[in-house]
């Protein structure tokens, strides 16, 4: 397999009180070219789980492996996309693109990949601008953009989306979807929203609340681009599967709430 987590778990210390564990006896196997979503209730670990294949956190038991290699640090070999775009407001749409390349490739290249990945994202027009001068949803094609031009095998979307408005989420799914399409990364997409899930990716990992662990992993066959009509009765089925975890997220805050 392309990514391998085994049996990782994760907790954190926290000041005087018990540690929290986040993620309990995680096993997951993805393989080169999947697109995944890794989909549970506010809290239950998606980012932690997402964080650790990007390198940028490690676990407290268990392993995760890129290409049979245990993940230790970020590295050219996964990009990842944040909710929020982080791009550097001094820098045009061009050199927040080529910023990231400037170790590894040339001049040239470097401009060529902007073009090419620009172009991708529908913002050839826009290289010259800044920032502030683009849309919430412009500067997300941006981060897009920079993660898409480094060229990594696999491209980590922690809720890329959640920050915009229906209908500009609605638009960057779609160029996801051709993206992925045009491109066949193995993509890992954090997101709450079961709609985003069934639409984009060829597997769903659904998580329980915390501590999280997988309760279903499960294949959607529609054909893409995917119409709602296809889409709804999975969703239905999903939605059944994650209110128990959102209850249960629910009462253990009210108890909390209690408690204090
Ligand atoms: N660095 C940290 N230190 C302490 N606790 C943390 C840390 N990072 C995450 N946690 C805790 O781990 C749990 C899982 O958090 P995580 O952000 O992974 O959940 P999530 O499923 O991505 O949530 P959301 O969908 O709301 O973003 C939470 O209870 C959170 O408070």
């Amino acid at each position: 397999m392309y990514l391998d987590i085994d049996n990782v778990s994760k907790s954190f210390q926290r000041h005087g009180e018990q540690p929290l564990t986040a993620l309990e006896n995680i096993n997951l196997s993805i393989e080169e070219g999947e697109f995944v979503s890794l989909l549970g209730p506010s809290g239950c670990g998606k980012s932690t789980l997402l964080s650790m294949i990007a390198g940028l956190s490690h676990p407290s038991s268990g392993t995760a492996k890129l290409a049979n290699q245990e993940i230790t640090e970020p590295g050219p070999d996964k990009s990842m996309v944040f909710q929020e775009p982080a791009l550097f407001p001094w820098m045009s749409v061009k050199e927040n693109v080529t910023f990231p390349l400037r170790k590894s490739m040339n001049k040239q290249d470097r401009e060529n990949a902007a073009r090419l990945y620009l172009k991708m994202v529908h913002l050839s027009q826009f290289a010259g601008n800044y920032p502030h001068e683009l849309s919430g949803g412009m500067q997300q094609r941006v981060a897009i953009a920079r993660a898409l031009a480094m060229d990594s095998k696999l491209l980590l979307m922690d809720e890329p989306f959640g920050a915009l408005d229906e209908q500009t989420r609605h638009v960057l799914q779609e160029e996801v979807d051709k993206i992925w399409l045009d491109t066949r990364k193995t993509i890992v997409f954090v997101t709450h929203s079961i709609r985003e899930a069934i639409k984009l990716s060829d597997r769903v990992i659904i998580m329980s609340a915390r501590p999280g662990t997988i309760i279903s992993d499960f294949n959607v066959d529609l054909n893409r681009p995917r119409q709602q009509k296809d889409m709804a009765l999975l969703e239905e089925e999903v939605m059944a599967m994650l209110k128990t975890e959102i209850d249960n997220v629910m009462k253990e805050e009210l108890q909390h709430a209690g408690n204090h």
